[in-house]
């Protein structure tokens, strides 16, 4: 197993009700023909330091995934990598390894992602992405009071009109009170989701909030097993799947297949991870076939990146790279530095 250290600088820090992210720093890990990635975030996964020791510990990797359950990044990038492995050894796309139908995985509609913002600065950003062809938008509110919030988001609508979808995350910020303040105010802005509106332990708070705006729980799930998960699918309306906080694209097909069988949406997203795992993400949400919006259009957040991307997004959608495996191209493939 071969593990290097990268630090990417986003270009501008994104603004959450959970703090500002202003670069992504992890670890590319290669086994024999495969490529993982393990990008930690902390409140979501294991530190950077946690998750150097766990990859640096690790001597079987197949052995090592029943051990990371506590290292969900470290998990990530061992899973992904002998995924990526085997699925080029078998000359199928990863989607398709990962459990996916050939004919359903061509492209996967992603959201785009505003942070939080003036109003103007939202409406703007908003507006552009609706006119490169977003047909959602996911805007961060819960950072400001919630009249401000109300104010960014009446800004949103009127910048895009009535016909693109419009979710809100407020990624824990607000109390029980604010949030049904928000949830009142909002549903004249025809919201489609309200992402994390309490904080992730508050499984109660959620279970009884007023569902006139569609839930969706994420920070709740981070760091949870699938069996764990699917404990709580009576909470929201939809799910949302970050393979790098739950420990791999695995477990993110394991427990999307199992909810979406159950009736509950799904949708997959990236903690701003770099090409490995924002394109493993991608093959996930493939398998899963999953035809919301979902949280990958998070490449353009970077400053930089490990290796050219194979999935770039054009006009709200991504096209799932049809070669073996991930189908990235780096400097582990074909006589790179240390190949
Ligand atoms: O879902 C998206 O649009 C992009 C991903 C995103 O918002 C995010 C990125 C990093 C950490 C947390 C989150 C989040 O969804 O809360
Ligand atoms: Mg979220």
């Amino acid at each position: 197993m071969n593990c290097e250290e990268f630090s990417l600088p986003l270009k501008t820090p994104l603004s959450t009700a959970g703090g500002d992210i202003r670069e992504r720093r992890g670890f590319a890990v290669r086994i024999g023909g495969g490529v993982g990635e393990a990008t930690p975030l902390p409140g979501w996964t294991e530190s950077v330091e946690e998750c150097r020791e766990a990859l640096s510990g690790i001597e079987d990797p197949d052995a090592a995934l029943a051990t990371l359950d506590d290292r969900p990044a470290a998990r990530h990038a061992v899973s992904l990598a002998l995924a990526d492995g085997a699925a080029r050894e078998r000359a199928v796309p990863l989607s398709r390894h990962l459990g996916g139908d050939e004919d359903l995985t061509g492209t996967v509609a992603v959201n785009a992602t505003v942070g939080d913002g003036s109003p103007e600065g939202s409406a703007a950003a908003a507006r552009e992405a609706v006119e490169s062809g977003f047909r959602t938008v996911k805007c961060k509110v819960g950072a400001r009071s919630v009249e401000s919030d109300l104010k960014r988001i009446r800004a949103v609508r009127e910048a895009v009109g009535p016909g693109p979808a419009i979710r809100v995350d407020a990624n824990g910020g607000w109390s029980r009170e604010e949030a049904e303040h928000a949830l009142d105010g909002l549903a004249e802005f025809d919201i489609a989701l309200v992402e994390q509106p309490l904080s992730a332990d508050d499984i109660a708070g959620h279970r009884e909030l007023p569902r006139r705006i569609p839930l969706a729980l994420d920070e709740s799930l981070a760091g949870h097993t699938p069996d764990e998960i699917e404990g709580v699918a009576d909470v929201a309306d939809v799910f949302v799947l970050k393979p790098m906080a739950l420990g791999g694209v695995d477990r993110v097909v394991e427990v999307g297949s199992r909810l979406r069988a159950e009736g509950v949406g799904v949708v997959v997203t990236t903690t701003i991870d770099a090409v490995i795992a924002r394109t493993g993400a991608i093959h996930a949400a493939a398998a899963l076939g999953i035809e919301r919006a979902c949280g990958l259009a998070t490449a353009d957040l970077l400053a930089a990146d490990l290796a050219p991307d194979p999935a770039p997004v054009r006009a709200g959608t991504v096209a799932v790279p049809r070669g073996p495996g991930l189908g990235t191209d780096g400097p582990w493939t074909g006589g790179g530095a240390d190949a």
